[in-house]
């Protein structure tokens, strides 16, 4: 048997705005037994959350060690600014989608934030509030974990084993590398994908009827709340306009070239663009080599000796035959994660036995 789900956390945890990603920590937090205690400026979106298993409303004479500040971007620093005042021995944390603006918020009013670090996990849906959390939303996901300068070395450590214990993966980042970053790798694809979908708005039903997965994928997150989203975006113009402006470029070629796909070079500028977009499609993680005729299935391990073999060693006892094999380190997260791929056929018992097992299961 593993120990791979061994609670690192052994403290009350508050969590301060309880929708999407409140109530979904608050559910993986107590399915590990850990104490929960719920707020937010709503309180029927408590009463749900609590109802739903996230966790008991907060008390008056609560001692919290550790604050998740789940609330929308705007009022992220209004609250992160309460919360250590009102709590100066705990460590605050967030989640909100964009790290700079609510750090220069706090720093331009004098807020001591030595005991606040900023997080972000790379992990959500596209409908909010309690009702569409899940406990298994962080799995395997990476959380993006702000250090600054003046961090003390426990208030980050509290923060790392809050983000492993949600099974996700921490990464540290500058908030400077952090905006960049989800700028190209979530807020633009937000965009595309928006404006993607806005062309469907008008289009026949005999149209529509014919949309298969492609159409799909691509407009996927286009469901998502834009109420939300003015936040996000508005926060982070600063990383969105220049991929905006190369993407503008690439469009124009490819609308450019269409139109006169006769001239001579124009069907050579669709195919590169269309080869760098292979190119970009390849660095995606978990995308390459993946053999399409096998289910994959990731699990997550302690990077600690041993946990490998033990792992082969209760797949074989289970008498699964392997088909591939990939292991992936993030590097100084203590958790390595194992990718395998196994015949379709075997997937869903595999899956059950390894979780039977206390194995946890991206
Ligand atoms: N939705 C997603 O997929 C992801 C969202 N995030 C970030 O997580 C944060 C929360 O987003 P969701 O959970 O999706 O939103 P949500 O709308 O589901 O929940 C936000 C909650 O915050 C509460 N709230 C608003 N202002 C408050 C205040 N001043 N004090 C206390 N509570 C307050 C609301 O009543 C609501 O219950 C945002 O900052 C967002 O950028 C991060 C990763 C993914
Ligand atoms: O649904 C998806 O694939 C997402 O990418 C959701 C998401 C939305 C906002 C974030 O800050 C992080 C993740």
């Amino acid at each position: 048997m593993s120990d791979t789900n061994a609670v690192r956390l052994d403290a009350q945890v508050r969590i301060v705005g309880t929708g999407l990603l409140g109530a979904s920590i608050g559910l993986a937090l107590r399915s590990q037994g850990i104490d929960v205690a719920l707020a937010d400026s709503s309180p029927s979106s408590v009463h749900l959350a609590s109802d739903l298993g996230a966790g008991r409303p907060a008390h008056s004479d609560d001692s919290p060690k550790i604050i998740v500040v789940c609330v929308p971007p705007d009022v992220t620093a209004d609250v992160i600014e309460a919360e250590l005042k009102a709590f100066p021995d705990a460590v605050v944390t967030d989640v909100a989608s964009v790290k700079l603006f609510p750090l220069h918020q706090l720093q331009a009013r004098g807020v001591d934030i030595t005991h606040y670090v900023g997080g972000h996990p790379l992990a959500g849906r596209e409908r909010g509030g309690a009702i569409s959390a899940r406990g298994d939303l962080f799995l395997g996901r990476p959380w993006v974990v702000c250090r600054d300068e003046e961090t003390p070395a426990w208030a980050l450590a509290l923060v790392e084993d809050l983000v492993l214990d949600l099974g996700a993966v921490p990464i540290e980042m500058t908030p400077e590398a952090h905006d960049e970053a989800v700028g190209l790798v979530s807020h633009v694809p937000q965009i595309v994908s928006s404006l993607m979908a806005k062309q469907l708005e008008g289009a026949s039903d005999e149209a529509v009827r014919l949309a298969g997965q492609g159409v799909r994928d691509v407009t996927r997150i286009a469901a998502s709340s834009p109420g939300l989203w003015i936040q996000i975006l508005g926060a982070n113009k600063d990383s969105i306009v220049g991929v905006l402006e190369n993407l503008q470029k690439d469009l124009q070629n490819v609308t450019d070239a269409l139109r006169d796909i006769s001239a001579p070079g124009a069907r050579k500028v669709i195919a590169e663009e269309m080869s760098a977009g292979n190119a970009g499609v390849a660095r995606l993680p978990g995308k390459h080599g993946q053999n399409k005729r096998y289910a994959q299935i990731v699990v997550l391990i302690d990077d600690r000796p041993g946990q490998l073999a033990q792992l082969l060693t209760e797949l074989g006892e289970l008498n699964i035959n392997l088909e591939d094999l990939r292991l992936e380190h993030a590097e100084g997260a203590q958790m390595g994660m194992v990718e395998f791929s196994v015949v379709p056929e075997v997937r869903e018992t595999l899956v059950s036995e390894l979780e039977k097992r206390n194995w946890r299961v991206a």
